[in-house]
């Protein structure tokens, strides 16, 4: 279950270990690359006979294709395999590679192939991987269109063709695979924007090279791992005040739900005693279905709580900034989300401010909130979601989640993380209300705060998977009933990592 945490590299990092590695592997990084695809294939995506199609393009890809197909053909299946470009232009060892699929009686065909009466037992895309460079066009483009048409499970070599690899961003068009078997380390942009649409299942070949030995690595997958050292067991001489006080601030007139919701889910996340912050003067004194919590007019806070969060529900009224100003200001860790992102971006010297302060800050935005605090906009942050989340994390000296598909995480001293739970049905309202609850819960029990952005963003998203596979959601999947299946996996996590000698 805890798996270690695996690498992500960017281009310029997996070509950086390729460069180092080369010289002295034997057999190739292609041989093991075309070998190990043609494995996966095998194992987890052929069931059925007939032949299988595979599309190389110009470059190294284009060579595992190949690599892959002569595989294919020494096993006695079928393969055809469609080139259509200059083979003068060939990299040597694509070349090499292109070579040995003749010798083995492998010729291949400049046109894509209508589909056999059967249909493809498999198509695989082994057009571009890692060097795409521009948008597809051309020929390039119609033959994606053709094999994403293809009733037959599709596989993507390295990468989806199309797809960009440092941010999952289609140039143009991308193969939409089944299945995506990546090489040597995962790639920014299978995991986040377009990249899990495109890529469907990911697996990762390393090929025996040990990518870390050779660079440690700036970005990781998120896993419980990650957090697991937080969960140790409660003591049992323990009492309320030993999981510490959390107060969320917001609860703006017509809004006080945002902030109900954030609170319960602090609530039920273990923290000791939960504080709602409300605006809104006519908010209710007490919220019947979890009396538990203490609602406060805003201004009325106690101010030596463990941790706080302000933003759900804020609005931007005078108060709602006044209020940030005196949250910023407090040396405690702090949750800043929603409008409370929208005020800092409009207020330069409260950026100043909050880029001072010695206690974490941690800020919850998605692609828009984003834009405004980078006084950019949601396509310039979407463009590059990590490089967005490190420079707003290096800007403001916090920790970031940026929301979205593939959630970024980023830490201020350089080092990111990508997160893979999570689904569509999470686009709802009170989600983010629900994250920040999550989150402030973990920061007011004592969690370093890497850590409980790390374990809140897994949390909610696989709170939502489990839903989800109960078939609760994606469609109609509710704020609220993310909370309790969140709480009921902590607790499961701590009593395996307990079980496990935790
Ligand atoms: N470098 C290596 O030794 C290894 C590379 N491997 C494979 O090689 C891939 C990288 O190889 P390459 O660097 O040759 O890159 P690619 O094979 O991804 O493609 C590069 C070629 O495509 C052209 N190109 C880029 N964008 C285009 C576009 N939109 N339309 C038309 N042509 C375009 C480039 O000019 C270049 O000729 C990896 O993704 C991986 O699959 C693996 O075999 C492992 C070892
Ligand atoms: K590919």
């Amino acid at each position: 279950m805890f798996l270690p945490a695996q690498p992500i590299y960017p281009v310029a990092g997996i070509r950086e270990i390729e460069a180092r590695v080369m010289p002295g592997a034997k057999p190739s990084l292609m041989e093991r690359a075309g070998r190990a695809a043609a494995e996966d294939a095998v194992r987890l995506l052929i069931d059925r006979p007939g032949p299988i199609l595979v599309a190389c393009g110009p470059g190294n890809n284009g060579g595992d294709g190949f690599v892959l197909a002569r595989h294919f053909r020494q096993a006695g299946r079928e393969v055809v395999a469609a080139y259509a470009d200059d083979p003068a232009r060939m990299p040597p060892d694509a070349a090499k590679a292109l070579a040995d699929f003749r010798a083995s009686g492998g010729e291949p065909v400049s046109s894509l192939p209508a589909a056999p009466a059967g249909g493809w037992a498999l198509v695989v895309d082994a057009l571009f991987g890692i060097g795409l460079t521009r948008p597809l066009e051309g020929r390039h483009a119609e033959w994606i269109g053709a094999l994403n048409q293809q009733n037959a499970p599709r596989f993507a070599l390295d990468m989806p063709s199309g797809l960009d690899t440092d941010t999952g961003r289609v140039l143009g068009i991308a193969f939409r695979a089944t299945h995506t078997t990546t090489f040597i380390a995962l790639k920014p942009g299978l995991l986040t924007l377009d990249g899990p649409d495109h890529a469907g299942e990911v697996s990762v070949q390393r090929l025996d090279v040990d990518a870390a030995g050779w660079l440690p690595p700036l970005g990781h997958a998120v896993r419980p791992s990650l957090f697991r050292p937080q969960l140790t067991p409660r003591a049992r001489n323990s009492h309320k005040g030993s999981y510490g006080d959390t107060a969320i601030l917001g609860g703006a007139p017509g809004m006080c739900g945002a902030a109900l919701l954030a609170a319960r889910a602090a609530l039920w996340l273990g923290t000791g005693r939960v504080y709602a912050g409300l605006l809104d003067p006519r908010a209710p004194t007490v919220d019947v279905s979890n009396p538990e919590l203490m609602l406060r007019p805003a201004d009325e806070l106690p101010e030596q709580v463990s941790a706080l969060a302000i933003g759900p529900g804020l609005g931007r009224s005078d108060a709602a900034a006044a209020l940030l100003a005196r949250s910023v200001c407090l040396d405690r860790p702090l949750v800043l989300d929603a409008d409370a992102l929208n005020l800092l971006a409009a207020d330069p010297a409260l950026q100043r401010v909050l880029a001072a302060r010695a206690a974490p800050t941690l800020l919850t935005p998605h692609p828009a909130e984003a834009g405004r605090l980078l006084a950019s906009d949601t396509a310039a942050v979407q463009a590059d979601r990590v490089a967005a989340a490190l420079e707003l994390s290096a800007r403001l000296r916090a920790e970031v989640v940026l929301k979205g598909c593939g959630s970024v995480i980023a830490c201020s001293d350089g080092r990111w993380y990508i997160n893979g739970t999570g689904h569509p049905g999470m686009a709802s309202a009170g989600m983010g209300d629900v994250l920040t609850g999550l989150l402030v819960a973990l920061l007011a029990q004592g969690w370093p705060a890497e850590r409980a952005l790390i374990g809140a963003v897994h949390l909610h998203g696989a709170a939502a998977d489990r839903l989800s596979r109960e078939g609760i959601g994606p469609v109609g999947l509710t704020a609220s009933e993310v909370i309790g299946t969140a709480r009921g996996l902590l607790n499961g996590w701590l009593l395996e990592a307990q079980r496990n000698g935790g």
